[in-house]
Parts: structure tokens; sequence; C-alpha cells
């Protein structure tokens, strides 16, 4: 059978550009999002496309319960993972602590850290199981360096840094890779959701500067994963040529 990718997060951005690399390297995949029509079409695309075979599932990985059923009643060959790409994620609002949405905190932290969590807890095992296994988290700059209102987001990244170290140490003995991957801005759907579909505002993220687009991120993950046994690549920081530093530019 071939090798299985689970990505959350797949139906736009970084997510749908895995999607379509592992899909391109034989890879069957199962993909997780909210937007069924979005993972519809991808999963059929890709189906079509490259001969390959996709479970789609609709869910939200805040809902651990949900989510656990949803994955536990995949069955044993599905089970197979071979690579797990924590994906998932988003930021909301750029407002400093003092004026901050407790709704949008309770949504990155639920969302980056939990849904993360929830996901890993049950794949992680799968991977046990068969004693192999490369998990791929992806951070962000905001989670090396902190900017100007980025407060929670920038937390919720620096958890997946400090998670990122953790997995590597508690599954190393099971033959399990652990990577991150933290990208600077990447123009993908991240800004518009973070300003709650103002595209206004979410192009100016970008204006005067060329950020990254989602397959530079694949790319990233692909090189990581197609490493030779021996080689683990722990963490892996991806800038725009023109984004120095995780301070946000042009973000009003
Ligand atoms: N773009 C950037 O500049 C950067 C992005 N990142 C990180 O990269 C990752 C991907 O973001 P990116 O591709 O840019 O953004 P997008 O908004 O394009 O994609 C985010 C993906 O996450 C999914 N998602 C969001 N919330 C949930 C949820 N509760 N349950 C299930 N899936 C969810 C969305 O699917 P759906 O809405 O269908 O559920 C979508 O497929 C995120 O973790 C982000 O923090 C890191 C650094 C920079
Ligand atoms: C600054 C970044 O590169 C990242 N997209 C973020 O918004 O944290």
């Amino acid at each position: 059978m071939s090798k299985i990718a689970l990505i959350t997060g797949a139906t736009s951005g970084i997510g749908a550009a895995c999607a379509h690399l592992f899909a391109a390297q034989g890879y069957n995949l199962i993909l997780l999002g909210r937007r069924e029509q979005l993972l519809t079409d991808v999963s059929k695309h890709l189906e079509d496309k490259y001969a390959i075979e996709v479970k789609k599932i609709v869910v939200d990985v805040r809902d651990n319960e949900d989510l656990s059923y949803r994955l536990d009643t995949l069955t044993q060959q599905w089970k197979k993972v071979d690579v797990l790409i924590n994906n998932a994620g988003l930021s909301q609002g750029l407002d400093p602590i003092d004026k901050g949405s407790i709704d949008d905190w309770d949504t990155m932290i639920d969302t980056n850290v939990k849904g993360l969590l929830y996901t890993t807890r049950i794949v992680s095992n799968w991977m046990i199981a068969q004693k192999s296994g490369h998990i791929i988290n992806i951070g962000s700059i905001a989670g090396k360096e902190v900017y100007p209102n980025g407060n929670v987001y920038c937390a919720t990244k620096h958890a997946v840094d400090a998670l990122n170290k953790g997995m590597r140490i508690d599954l190393l003995p099971h033959g399990i890779k652990v990577t991150a991957i933290n990208p600077g801005m990447v123009e993908t759907e991240f800004s518009k959701v973070r300003f709650k579909g103002d595209e206004g505002r979410a192009k100016k993220v970008y204006d005067g500067l060329e950020p990254l687009v989602a397959n530079d991120i694949a790319e990233a993950i692909w090189f990581a994963v197609s490493r030779p046994a021996h080689v683990n690549i722990n963490d892996m920081l991806i800038m725009p040529t023109a984004q120095a530093t995780g301070t946000i530019i042009n973000r009003k």
C-alpha cells in the first residue's frame, strides 16, 4: 500500500499545498478541515489527477470527541500513517493585550495548541504501534519572536515550539521523527482570517514585499520528510527574503 499522509487544515493554504505535493509523490491522503465543499473539491481533484486514495474528514480539531470518533473509525490500513502534518491553525485579530477579544484568544489557543495536541495524541499512538512515522508541526516565526499586538498568537506558536521539542524527546525511542517548520509571511487565507474577512486589510499586509507562497512551505516539508533515516530536521525557519524579523510589516 502507498504511504499515507494525514494533513490537518487541508482546505486551503499550506495544508492544501502539502496535499498536492504529497499526492504527486504517490501518497494516499487523510485530509481534515471544517469546510466540506473545499475538502471535497481538493480530494476529488487529487484522486483524479494522481490516482491516489483520499479520505476526507470534515472536522473541527477543537472538538476532541468528534475528532477522536472520526479518526478511530478509520480502518487499520488507514491508521498506518507515515506522515502527520499538524498544520490547522489561525490568527484572530491583532490587538494589544489590554484590548484583545477573549473569544479570539480562546479560538487561537483551542485551534493552534489544543487541536494540535488532540490530533497528535491519537496519531502518535498509531505511529508507536508501527514503530515509525514523521510528525511535522507548523509553527511560525511568531513562535520564535514576538511582534507588536501578536501576544496570544505568538504565545500559541511558542507553545508549538515547546511541544515540538517535547514530542521529539518523547517519540525518539519509538523511531518517530519530529520536525518544526516555522514560516514567516506566507500569502494564504491567513491574513483574511486574521482580519475577519477584511480583504483590503489582509492585502495590505503584503504591500511592498514578496511574501512566501504556500508551496514554498510544502517543498520545505517534503525536504524534511525525504531525508534518509539517519537524518532528522529538528527545526526549519523559512522567511521571505524581504522579512528580516517577525515584526509585522505594513500591517495596520
Ligand atoms: N500564512 C502565514 O503567514 C503563516 C502561517 N502559519 C501557520 O500555518 C498554518 C496554516 O496556515 P495558512 O495555510 O497560512 O492559512 P489558511 O487560513 O489558508 O489555512 C488554514 C487551514 O487551517 C484550517 N483550520 C483552521 N481552523 C480549523 C479548525 N478549528 N479545525 C480544522 N481545521 C481548521 C482551515 O480549514 P477550514 O477553515 O476549512 O477548517 C485551513 O485549511 C497555520 O497553523 C498558521 O498559523 C505560520 C506562519 C506564517
Ligand atoms: C509575521 C508572520 O510571518 C506570521 N505570518 C504571523 O503573522 O505571525
